[in-house]
């Protein structure tokens, strides 16, 4: 089955302000897919929705076909719905290693004792050191996380994500706050994300866009405006209308 996620006329308010307007799309396996649009179009709330944080007040969320709309947070993680881990969930004083050691206890259930018994599990270290070399963290892995780069961190996020086998990976603005000289970086990262995971990456960078994502949606106002390739994104009146409407 090559629909992953499927959402069904997707409404939200806040309020009396209609955040997610009746949003409909689906991500297929191995799509790379970024969601973009003006500030308070409504990104953030519909990734927010997707992996449970806010619950809808109409409309459904199917995971490889089975309906997650009613379903926690912890438990669509669980199922391969995963969003990159915020960089507050990152320890300051922990190692890089560290954090990957313990999110692969988490995911397999042992997270139950100190953090630092994973040392006698080579699986785990072997594990961890191949999560980290994947993005190049490897030279960094003893090192505290306040002691690397903050494009360092962020990509740290990602291993962290990739640890728990998403299906789904939603990425919100990886590369925001990270020097242009580092972009590269991440560019590489998810050049390097398994073909067969799904990727919705929200962001700004428009030049991180058309070397990412093979489709682009275009939400304004809470509601998809566009759905098509990065080629197509210029000329739709529909989508100048919205950013331009957004300078103006
Ligand atoms: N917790 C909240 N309570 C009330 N209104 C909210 C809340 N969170 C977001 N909003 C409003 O919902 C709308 C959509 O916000 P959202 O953060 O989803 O947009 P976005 O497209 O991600 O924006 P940006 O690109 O600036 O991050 C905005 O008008 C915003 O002000």
């Amino acid at each position: 089955m090559d629909t992953l996620l499927e959402v069904r006329n997707l409404t939200m308010n806040f309020g009396g302000l209609k955040v997610t307007d009746d949003v409909s799309l689906t991500l297929t396996k191995g799509c790379r897919t970024a969601l973009i649009g003006p500030n308070g179009a409504g990104k953030t709330t519909l990734i927010n929705l997707f992996t449970g944080a806010y619950r809808p007040r109409a409309g459904t969320i199917r995971l490889m076909g089975r309906d997650i709309t009613g379903t926690k947070e912890v438990e669509r993680v669980r199922l391969g719905l995963v969003r990159s881990f915020q960089i507050t969930r990152l320890f300051a004083d922990m190692s890089v290693v560290d954090h990957v050691a313990l999110a692969i206890l988490q995911r397999d259930g042992r997270s139950s004792g100190m953090i630092r018994s994973y040392h006698g599990m080579p699986e785990v270290v072997e594990e961890a050191m191949d999560a980290l070399r994947r993005l190049r963290l490897d030279g960094l892995a003893e090192r505290v996380v306040s002691r690397i780069a903050y494009g360092q961190q962020r990509l740290l996020e990602i291993a962290i994500a990739l640890i728990l086998k998403p299906k789904v990976l939603l990425l919100d603005e990886p590369a925001a706050g990270i020097p242009s000289t580092d972009i590269d970086r991440v560019m590489t990262a998810l050049d390097d994300l398994p073909a067969d995971l799904a990727v919705l990456l929200i962001d700004h960078d428009m030049d991180l866009i058309r070397k990412f994502a093979r489709d682009v949606i275009v939400m304004n106002a809470g509601a998809v405006i566009f759905r098509g390739r990065p080629d197509q994104l210029a000329g739709d009146p529909t989508v100048r209308s919205a950013y331009l409407g957004e300078e103006a």
